[in-house]
């Protein structure tokens, strides 16, 4: 049966003229030779393989057909209207690129013309464009990294980032890819390196070198080999055809497919594709070991959510689980799988609470109730300074040293490490520090409550003392997870091959304090990689948000300097950035840069507004409403259509949306100031790491457009 393999669609195609291009397709894997397909040669095109295919009266479809191992195989290059399609079909011309192995897409001159297929115009190119001031010559464009001479002129031309990133845009694939990294400052053996560029090797036989080239793990960021009708189908149907189902990165596929034997890390910048590299390794996982108990991660509910909806979408063939401890991929927020553990393990809980608590409660189900430190607080008379009896102190204290280390009473805590706690305590203060903390675990105990961290340390616990529950744990958003979140994680799979592959990005930590994963058993030993390409945000906001953390000490989950140099694929206008007088003024300028967005024929739902907290979200839905512009606030129901979406900051985390309002950014509410005065250095230091955090989260989920809004 003939193969096809797809690309990514220079021309967008409506709905009903897709289901018409998936039939053609449908026929065309199943019988080449059906006359309904029409598949004709073009006389005097430009590539003798070149075929066009009738998917309508009106619409054709162009592709290369390629024989090779005595199949068929059919390059898709696209579907245009009847005439635009002879036109292409007429001048493009597949090819091994000479210099990188890798195949091209080229559009030959029209000799009639004189002119390029594709016209660009030359920029005038200033006194030292940017290739020359990144020192790269033409030789190393085109003699080592194999770009078309044409291209390689624009880009040696292009005076600054913007508009090399610009040319890149016109170029999918590993040509783009490869333009996006001559504007920065990595060296070509790097550029060459992360392509795995390799010079080809010609055997005379041209199909079977075409298809050789074809499947390099660069070309696969453009070429797609589709495997079967029901790919065919979930291809076709699921939004554009460059979409991150189908055409991987390179580097991302290596992470989705590699064998670790241990631990593995993959850090990298807000939209750089890390959790579409989990996405893709639990399918590849669940694929090739059909017994395997994947659990797939994150800190939030939501979150989780938008998982399963991923891995559904990715493939929905794969079975997802409900339950752990069973064959499929069971998708969860951490602290609802470490309720599952406790909740089926029952009466047996019972040791576990023992071991970390050391007190007995049957049935730990409910959670304790926000608030119940300050309580604690409030309801003793401790002489402690208000820096070290505060709910932030205490809380961090509980669940970084208290319950990792299974503290259970006054001599155990008086000597256990407090490695890395910023307040140094005497024994007089640790005595004191234990006797609020006896005082809420008493209250807990009465309660019958745990909270989210000691849920955790007891399902560890458990996990520890019975046995683990997966074979497979993949973890995204791993900044934010807690101490006794990792200590369930990592009790959940016994050690070993493709144990834990954990995602982070220690820029966007937002909840928890830092930790380093050494610490609880999860040793990653060099198998650590960094994703640098951002696919979401443009170059312009990517820069915007960066500056946040301009001066930001960020560390990672191995306690090493974060990284930030990565870069965008795309370009687009700058943020714009406004400062208002008034709460009235800020919310006329947010429905005016709203209304502007729709009129232009944005649909609201591709709209978000970020807020700092729920009060202000309420407020600017009201606001928006008002003004008559349509608003809806998110908390945590999934976000619906018709209306534009307005949460927190903290909210949207792991969303993206066409065009992003941040409202009151970096705005602090009274009683917010006044507990941050109330901290000590090295928590107020760690809180306003993480406000940065925020909004730089915030930032990096448009992708297009960002407004900002800031009080004066
Ligand atoms: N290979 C790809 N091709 C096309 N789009 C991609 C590719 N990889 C990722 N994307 C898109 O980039 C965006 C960001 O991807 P993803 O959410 O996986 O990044 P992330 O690193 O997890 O981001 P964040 O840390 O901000 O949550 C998504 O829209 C995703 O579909």
């Amino acid at each position: 049966m003939p193969t096809i393999i797809m690309t990514k669609w220079p021309v967008k195609i409506d709905g009903s003229v897709k289901a018409k291009a998936m039939t053609f397709l449908q026929k065309l894997s199943a019988d080449d030779t059906s006359p309904g397909l029409h598949l004709e040669p073009i006389a005097g095109a430009a590539d003798p393989r070149v075929r066009t295919g009738r998917v309508d009266q009106f619409w054709r479809a162009v592709m290369f057909r390629l024989d090779g191992a005595g199949e068929s195989h059919y390059v898709i290059h696209g579907v245009w209207p009847h005439d635009d399609a002879i036109a292409v079909a007429s001048r493009v011309r597949l090819k091994v690129n000479p210099i990188n192995g890798l195949p091209q897409i080229e559009q030959v001159r029209l000799e009639r013309s004189g002119t390029a297929a594709h016209t660009v115009d030359p920029p005038v190119a200033p006194a030292e464009p940017l290739l020359a001031r990144l020192g790269r010559v033409r030789e190393d464009l085109v003699g080592r990294l194999g770009v078309p001479a044409d291209v390689a002129d624009l880009a040696l031309a292009a005076p600054d980032e913007d508009t090399i990133l610009d040319l890149a845009q016109r170029h999918d694939g590993w040509l783009g890819m490869l333009l996006v990294d001559l504007a920065t400052s990595d060296s070509i053996d790097t550029i060459a390196e992360r392509l795995q560029i390799a010079t080809p090797e010609e055997t005379g036989d041209e199909d079977a070198d075409l298809l050789r080239s074809l499947k390099q793990p660069a070309a696969q960021a453009q070429f797609a080999f589709i495997d079967g009708q029901e790919e065919l189908r979930r291809v076709i149907e699921k939004g554009d055809f460059g979409s991150w189902r189908v055409f991987l990165h390179p580097e991302q596929r290596r992470y989705a497919v590699r064998r670790y034997k241990g631990p593995f890390r993959l850090s990298g910048g807000a939209g750089t594709g890390k959790t579409v590299v989990l996405i893709h390794r639990a399918r590849v996982l669940a694929r090739e070991q059909p017994h395997a108990r994947i659990v797939l991660t994150t800190f939030t509910t939501n979150l989780a959510d938008a998982l399963r909806d991923g891995l559904a979408q990715l493939d929905p063939a794969i079975p997802q689980t409900t339950a752990l401890n069973e064959p499929g991929v069971y998708v969860n927020g951490v602290d609802a799988l470490a309720a599952a553990v406790i909740r089926t393990a029952g009466t047996a809980i019972t040791d576990a609470v023992q071991t970390v608590l050391g007190d007995a409660r049957s049935s730990p189900t409910a959670r304790t109730p926000n608030g119940r430190w300050r309580e604690v607080i409030e309801a003793s008379s401790s002489e402690l300074p208000p820096e070290i009896a505060n709910e932030t102190f205490l809380s961090a204290e509980y669940a970084l040293v208290v319950l990792p280390s299974r503290v259970k009473n006054e001599a155990e805590y008086r000597r256990v490490r407090r490695s890395n706690r910023g307040v140094a305590l005497d024994r007089a203060k640790r005595d004191r520090v234990w006797a609020l903390i006896a005082a809420y675990r008493a209250q807990c105990r009465i309660d019958g409550t745990l909270d989210f961290a000691e849920a955790a340390a007891v399902a560890a616990a458990h996990l520890a003392a019975t046995g683990g529950q997966a074979d497979h744990v993949l973890v995204d958003e791993g900044q934010d997870l807690s101490p006794t979140h990792w200590q369930v994680l990592r009790a959940l799979v016994a050690d070993g091959e493709d144990d834990l592959f954990i995602a982070e990005d220690s820029h966007q930590r937002i909840y928890g304090n830092h930790i380093v994963l050494g610490r609880y058993g999860i040793k990653i030993v060099g198998r650590s990689q960094r994703l640098t390409l951002n696919y979401r945000t443009t170059a312009q906001n990517l820069r915007y948000a960066m500056a946040m953390l301009d001066g930001g000490d960020y560390v990672d989950l191995e306690d090493q300097e974060e990284a930030t140099g990565y870069r965008s694929a795309r370009s687009g206008p700058a943020p714009k950035v406004d400062s208002v007088d008034s709460l009235a003024a800020e919310l006329d300028t947010i429905a005016d840069r709203i209304r502007s967005w729709l009129d232009c024929g944005a649909t609201p739902e591709t709209i978000a507004v970020l807020v700092p907290d729920k009060f202000q979200r309420e407020r600017v839905v009201n606001a928006l409403n008002e003004r008559g512009v349509p608003a809806r606030a998110v908390d945590r129901d999934r976000p619906a259509e018709g209306r534009v979406l307005v949460m927190t900051m903290y909210r949207a985390k792991g969303m993206e949306f066409a065009k992003v309002v941040l409202a009151d950014a970096g705005f602090r509410s009274a009683a917010e100031q006044a507990r941050l005065d109330g901290l000590d250095d090295a928590e107020r230091h760690d809180a306003e790491l993480r406000a940065r955090s925020l909004i730089y989260v915030a930032a990096t989920r448009a992708r297009d457009e960002l407004a900002v809004l800031q009080r004066r």
